[in-house]
């Protein structure tokens, strides 16, 4: 008997916007496995870095990017503020969308918990899983919200975690980021036709879940 397909839910968003935090309480809710593709490009970006490299420069882009693990991805500095602005970079570059592409279909086609377990489904969050890497999937969420509130919670992290930046510069970075992401020739972020828009401007977490899950409805069974 063949394994059935799994199940899988494809969330995107603009940074800051609780896709991730979204996408995490879901794949806890049903039982799948999760995987924040944003950080495959932050792992690029942090190895151009700290190898004093510019995060232009495509054939050390495209090198750093053929060889990223999923064991690389808890490193603490990949969540700076530094290294979002230089995965945006990267992920401009053709090629190393291409490179990250075999381990995202990977983990689509056969998810499995951090304890290496088959699950019945994934949950993968980022800019294009609805668009281009899952066109499939069984569910498709943009989740959204103002660019003042993403970056009074991004900057609010920030602090949190003891990185010095003022708002202003927070602001300014993630509207930059915001142009590079939407404007890019290759796999721009967008929302799939098909996807459900959730904008949690002035939705709190449970709110998000709750309406996420209103619509998943039985589109799982
Ligand atoms: N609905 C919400 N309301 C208020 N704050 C939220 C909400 N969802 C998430 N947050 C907070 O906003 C911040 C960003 O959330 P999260 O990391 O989930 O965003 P993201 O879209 O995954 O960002 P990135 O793409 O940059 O990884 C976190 O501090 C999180 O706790
Ligand atoms: N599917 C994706 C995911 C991410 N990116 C790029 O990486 C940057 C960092 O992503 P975060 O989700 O961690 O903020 C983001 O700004 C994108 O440029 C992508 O292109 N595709």
């Amino acid at each position: 008997m063949t394994a059935p397909t799994p199940r899988i839910i494809a969330v995107d968003g603009p940074a800051a916007s609780g896709k991730g935090t979204l996408a995490r309480r879901l794949a806890r809710h049903f039982g799948f496995a999760y995987l924040d593709t944003g950080l495959l490009y932050r792992a690029v970006g942090l190895r151009l870095l700290r190898a004093g490299q510019d995060p232009a420069d495509e054939a050390a882009a495209i090198a750093a990017a053929g060889t990223v693990t999923p064991a690389e991805l808890g490193d603490p500095a990949l969540r700076s503020e530094a290294t979002g602005q230089a995965a945006s970079a990267v992920a401009r570059i053709p090629g190393v969308r291409q490179a990250l592409l075999d381990l995202q279909h990977r983990f689509a086609v056969a998810p499995a918990d951090e304890k290496g377990r088959p699950t019945p489904g994934a949950v993968i969050d980022g800019r294009d899983i609805g668009t281009v890497i899952c066109p499939g999937a069984d569910v498709k969420l943009f989740v959204n919200a103002s660019l003042e509130t993403r970056a009074k919670r991004r900057h609010k992290e920030l602090l949190d975690r003891g990185e010095a930046i003022i708002y202003a510069r927070v602001l300014e970075d993630m509207e930059r980021r915001d142009q590079q992401d939407r404007n890019r020739s290759v796999a721009p972020m967008a929302k799939a036709p098909d996807a459900f828009e959730i904008d949690t401007t002035k939705l709190d977490a449970d709110g998000a879940f709750a309406a996420a899950l209103t619509f998943i409805g039985s589109r799982l069974d």
